[in-house]
């Protein structure tokens, strides 16, 4: 990008601001004299699905360790629905506010069913015991019962977490996670150890997601990011390198350079 489009007008910045519910703007972070993040800047919009890639260490997971607050950058701002300052709140601050996190791995209560799950998940902390066994509310029967639909798993819903395929198991976090109703979902890599149905599954389910809510998803499986059909961005050095539809990106030069090309 040239000098000249680095220069934002106030007025520009403040309109950005006004219409996102995601703003970083010029984060740095360095660990140990490295810089992770470089004056990244990227927008997310209301009810926008973003796809994030880029090579190894390009910043990905850091990125999301400072929207959700696990790492604070030295400086930039991180703002939510254009006003709250995420870089000043805690990580159980941030999941309040709505924003929810699926890291990589699935992390479900296998000994429990997959109702049980999206039940606990909606019990708002009140410890496994009482979640299990309180009165269920109707408009929470009715969330776990569409949030089951959603995820593919309806005809699953009497079977234990622990019998469930490595894609089921991660379509569960995610049907977890929205129980929360979450404004903004930050999804990290979902579709590593998928089987190929798999991975096209989670991508409708990820598209039907973002009709309710903002999805940012990080992921490197090309075919995916082409199924999501979305805007994607790719991160390099801690910089948003190129940015627009996965066509236009894939013929830059320099993505092939640093990313595709290898
Ligand atoms: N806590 C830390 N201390 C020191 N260096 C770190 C720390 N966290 C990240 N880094 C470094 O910052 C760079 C960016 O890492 P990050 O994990 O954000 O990249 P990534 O794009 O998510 O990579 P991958 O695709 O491999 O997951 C890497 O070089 C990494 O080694």
């Amino acid at each position: 990008m040239s000098e000249a489009m680095d220069i934002k007008p106030d007025a520009q910045v403040k309109s950005a601001r006004a219409e996102t519910i995601l703003y970083v703007d010029g984060v740095s972070v360095t660990f140990d004299g490295f810089r992770a993040l470089n004056n990244l800047s990227f927008y997310v919009e209301p009810g926008e699905l973003r796809a994030i890639i880029g090579p190894n260490g390009a910043g990905k997971t850091t990125m999301m360790d400072i929207i959700t607050g696990k790492t604070r950058p030295d400086t930039g701002d991180v703002l939510f629905k254009s006003e709250t300052d995420l870089t000043k709140l805690d990580e159980a601050d941030i999941a309040n506010l709505g924003i929810g996190r699926k890291f990589q791995k699935p992390t479900v209560f296998e000994s429990h069913t997959v109702f049980d799950n999206l039940l606990l998940a909606c019990s708002g902390g009140r410890g496994v015991f009482k979640a299990l066994f309180h009165r269920l509310s109707s408009a929470e029967k009715i969330k776990i019962e569409k949030t089951l639909i959603t995820i593919m798993l309806d005809e699953k819903r009497d079977e234990l977490a622990a019998n469930l395929s490595h894609g089921q198991k991660q379509w569960l976090e995610i049907g977890m996670l929205l129980m929360q109703e979450p404004e903004l979902l930050l999804v990290d890599e979902p579709v590593a150890g998928m089987t190929d149905s798999e991975t096209e599954e989670t991508a409708k389910l990820l598209r039907t997601i973002a009709k309710e809510y903002s999805v940012v998803v990080v992921e490197h499986d090309m075919e995916f990011v082409r199924d999501l059909d979305c805007k994607v961005t790719v991160l390099h050095e801690g910089s948003v390198l190129a940015e627009g539809r996965l066509d236009h990106v894939q013929k830059d030069p320099r993505v092939i350079e640093v990313y595709l090309g290898r």
